[in-house]
């Protein structure tokens, strides 16, 4: 890429050949932009301008907006060559406001180069040397491909344009010592230049003919044949200046040359002024008029009001030496007219251009507080979202855990009641255990004492029961005590207590019940036992029961009442059995 900045034409060379071996469309433009700056760095600007002109003629600049830019910015520098200084501006600015916008410091570094050049082909100093300082600073912020050392040269240039030599002489030195170290010899060429200038133009002429020199001879090792224009161009100067009139007008001449061969109609202008400033102090004010008269026809356009004015200047200081003086003070003042016209022209640019970059960061902070705004946005969201997810993670985990209480709880309430019951209920008959019964007859015996209530109870016992077992099997025996059992339940109310205390012996107590009411019930009872042989399809066997009843009032503890139903019971056994027997 370097390589148009240190021999341009073996570039020209090289990618012509190229393009003469049909590439594809798109290693194309890209050859096209690399000749375009070749051509432009040669200073052949119509070349220039063709090559970017038939490149972006194929590609879509929607679609492809860094080509198109880059294209743009070879363009820009070729109609900036052709003195098309304000035409290429919006190229060049455009590129620019979109390398920014797209964060492409390669191209805003070339953009910011561009746009400095071209302020300065428009005399607009000021801004030159902003863009150019800009790019400098660009440049030791990122790693480029333009360094800081070629923002110095341009910086140099802006100076030396200024007439501020010394200025100038700091900036170049710095190139200078880039180029030289780097070999990039088309870029040396032109910082020699400028510093030649700018010592020929201070009190060490010798030096800078000395530069201007080197330059020359090395812009002709390289071809670039208006590169060796410009310096001779300015070595006529500097000998002008010395008196070697002689000398200097034959630089002059063969600067001429060059500048006409490479359609460079400034620089034509700038060598023919000088040749006529050297006609006129020689004294042929008729060949300096003759010399004036050629600038006219090159003069052409927008962007010749300065050199315009310079003409003109010239062509009055002509017509003064011819002694026309009325001539010379008409044309004076005109130009002084033309003069405030450019001046006015530069300032309404200025603030064109103040205006443009007022609204592009205007646009840009815009853009900068929507991309702010969207950011928080999202945040935001992303925060909501994240809180959303920790939340249903949360109730999830919740119900996770109160369901596992709940289980917890509830197969601890089974197992409890579980082995409640197999505590408090006999697994044969169902009814309450031996334990169980003690404990609520206990209970509801003290309710009755306290209340001075009812309370019956009585000891139950099957007759015979050994012989049953003996006689029908174990089996049955079982199957008569849950009969019993089932019966008992049935018989009598929920609130009784009904128990087995023994293998065929049970208790039930009777709260609230008096004795004869107890007796009733239980008799009745005695003779629904009687038929549990029917029930369990065993008719044959006879099946009675023997009861000893008692009512709370017999007694003032629950051992000595259950001792008293104990004694009863006895006695229905002895004496007879199948007998209930009431204790007295
Ligand atoms: N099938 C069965 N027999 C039981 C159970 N519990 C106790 N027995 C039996 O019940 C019988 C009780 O016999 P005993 O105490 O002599 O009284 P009995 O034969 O009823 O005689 P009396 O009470 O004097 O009328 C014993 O043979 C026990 O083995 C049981 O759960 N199932």
């Amino acid at each position: 890429m370097n390589d148009f900045r240190d021999d341009p034409q073996r570039v020209v060379d090289k990618v012509s050949s190229l393009i003469s071996e049909s590439p594809s469309t798109s290693e194309l433009v890209g050859l096209r932009f690399v000749l375009s700056r070749a051509y432009s760095a040669l200073v052949l600007h119509d070349l220039a301008l063709q090559q970017a002109d038939a490149a972006l003629n194929t590609i879509d600049p929607e679609a492809e907006p860094w080509l198109y830019h880059h294209l743009a910015l070879a363009k820009a520098e070729a109609l900036d060559g052709l003195g098309r200084a304000q035409r290429a501006e919006k190229l060049a600015r455009d590129a620019l406001v979109w390398a920014r916008q797209n964060q492409e410091t390669e191209m805003q570094a070339h953009a910011l180069s561009t746009m400095g050049y071209l302020k300065l082909t428009l005399s607009a100093t000021d801004e030159a040397l902003s863009f150019f300082q800009k790019g400098y600073s660009l440049s030791q912020r990122e790693n480029l491909r333009l360094k800081p050392e070629d923002f110095a040269a341009m910086i140099g240039l802006v100076h030396e344009y200024r007439e501020e030599y010394e200025l100038a002489v700091p900036y170049f030195e710095q190139a200078e010592t880039y180029y030289r170290q780097n070999n990039i010899r088309l870029e040396l060429a032109n910082t020699l230049f400028g510093l030649g200038q700018a010592y020929a133009n201070t009190d060490d002429v010798e030096e800078g003919l000395r530069l201007l020199l080197e330059s020359a001879h090395l812009a002709i090792d390289i071809n670039d044949v208006q590169g060796a224009a410009y310096s001779y161009q300015a070595i006529a100067s500097a000998l002008v200046r010395q008196g070697e009139r002689d000398a200097a007008s034959s630089y002059l001449e063969d600067a001429l040359t060059l500048f006409a061969q490479a359609k460079n109609p400034f620089m034509q202008i700038g060598v023919l002024l000088e040749q006529a400033n050297i006609a006129l102090i020689e004294g042929n004010p008729a060949t300096a008029m003759t010399f004036i008269d050629k600038t006219e026809a090159l003069a052409k356009g927008d962007s010749f009001l300065p050199h315009r004015i310079k003409i003109n200047e010239m062509r009055s200081r002509v017509f003064a030496a011819k002694g026309e003086f009325e001539k010379a003070y008409v044309l004076m003042l005109e130009n002084q007219k033309a003069n405030q016209r450019l001046q006015k022209e530069q300032n309404g640019q200025r603030l064109l251009e103040l205006k443009t970059r007022f609204e592009v960061e205007q646009q840009q902070a815009q853009n900068d507080l929507l991309k702010e705004q969207n950011l928080r946005q999202q945040t935001q969201l992303q925060n909501e979202q994240k809180m959303q997810r920790y939340s249903i993670a949360l109730v999830f985990m919740l119900i996770v855990i109160c369901a596992l209480m709940f289980w917890l709880y509830n197969n601890g309430r089974q197992h409890q009641r579980r082995l409640e019951n197999l505590a408090n209920e006999d697994g044969l008959t169902r009814l309450k255990t031996r334990r169980k019964t003690l404990e609520d007859v206990e209970q509801q015996l003290g309710l009755a004492y306290r209340h001075n209530d009812y309370f019956s109870l009585a000891i139950l016992d099957l007759d015979h029961f050994k012989d049953i077992n003996d006689k029908y099997g174990h089996q049955v025996g079982d199957d008569v005590l849950r009969a019993f059992g089932e019966l008992a339940v049935n018989a009598f109310r929920s609130t009784d207590i009904i128990g087995r205390i023994g293998g065929e012996e049970f208790l039930f107590a009777f709260p609230h019940t008096s004795g004869d009411d107890a007796e009733d019930m239980l008799k009745q009872f005695a003779e629904s036992v009687k038929h549990i042989p029917e029930n369990i399809n065993t008719p044959q066997l006879a099946l009675s029961v023997s009861i000893g009843l008692v009512s709370a009032a017999s007694a003032s503890t629950s051992t000595q009442l259950i001792a008293n139903a104990d004694a009863a019971l006895y006695k229905a056994k002895s004496s007879g059995r199948d007998k209930l027997v009431v204790f007295s």
